[in-house]
């Protein structure tokens, strides 16, 4: 089956404070938006990849993917990030039409690991209609009154951080955005208000998003000490600085 990934890509960056664009963002020479999208298709287990793109940078956004062809198609998106991955999800059925599988990625998550896209395909490929790749919770977390006076202190054990790409049957997602609302949640969050099953698979510390200026010094140096030839489960060894917690697969319902 086909697999399409939609980036949504068309965010302005506010908490980043670039003063461009954050998928435009540089990161050792290459920018967010190219390192995500080069991340999918090199994976292996994506064929295609719309980026939805601010209108007005669609020529700049255009240029980070020329080289890729076909491979990758940049189209315009809205005003929320809700409203870019339905202008992508509806490129991809005209662009991409024997696509079975649809992926959505934040193109801030230009550092997410090979094996993380391989494993959420994976998952939908073997019968999952939904997937997120999710870490465990590190920090404590409490639930505040209004006064902003702390009310419970929450158990956090079931609670997982959620990251992309998630995954979905192209069916499932299109039945998703046909009803959802003006809603601020992530794609699964969509398919959940439908009553389906939302399984999971592990995430990975560098699947982070990049949102503040903190984040982007972290993903620079992550990258400046991994070496290339790094073998991916030696970051996925428990134990290591990279370990991501104990297989938290499971279905949400
Ligand atoms: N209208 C929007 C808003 C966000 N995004 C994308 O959704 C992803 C996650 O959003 P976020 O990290 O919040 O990016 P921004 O909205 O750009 O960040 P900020 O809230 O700081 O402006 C990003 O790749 C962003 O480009 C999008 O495609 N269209
Ligand atoms: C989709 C997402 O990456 C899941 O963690 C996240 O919700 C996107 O960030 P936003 O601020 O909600 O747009």
């Amino acid at each position: 089956m086909d697999t399409v990934a939609l980036v949504p890509a068309a965010g302005r960056g506010t908490r980043l404070g670039a003063g461009v664009p954050k998928a435009l963002v540089r990161v050792l020479g290459q920018s967010l938006l190219s390192r995500a999208v080069r991340g999918l298709l090199d994976s292996g287990s994506v064929g295609h990849v719309v980026v939805a793109a601010a209108p007005d940078q669609l020529d700049l956004m255009g240029r980070e993917v020329r080289d890729l062809g076909d491979r990758a198609h940049v189209v315009p998106g809205g005003g929320e990030r809700t409203d870019s991955v339905r202008a992508a999800l509806r490129a991809a059925d005209r662009l991409v039409p024997s696509a079975g599988i649809v992926l959505v990625h934040d193109a801030a998550r230009a550092f997410t690991p090979a094996r993380v896209i391989r494993d959420v395909v994976g998952a939908v490929e073997r019968g999952a209609r939904a997937v997120v790749p999710t870490l465990p919770v590190a920090d404590t977390i409490k639930r505040v009154d209004d006064d902003g006076v702390v009310a419970e202190t929450v158990d956090r054990s079931p609670l997982r951080a959620v990251q992309t790409p998630q995954g979905f049957t192209v069916d499932v997602l299109r039945e998703a955005y046909s009803a959802a609302g003006d809603v601020a949640t992530d794609d699964a969050g969509l398919v959940e208000r439908l009553g389906y099953p939302v399984e999971t698979v592990e995430g990975h510390t560098h699947a982070l998003k990049v949102t503040t200026s903190f984040d982007l010094a972290v993903a620079e140096a992550v990258l400046a000490t991994a070496p290339a030839e790094l073998p991916e489960s030696r970051l996925d060894t428990p134990g290591s600085p990279d370990d991501t917690g104990s297989d938290n697969s499971r279905k949400v319902r």
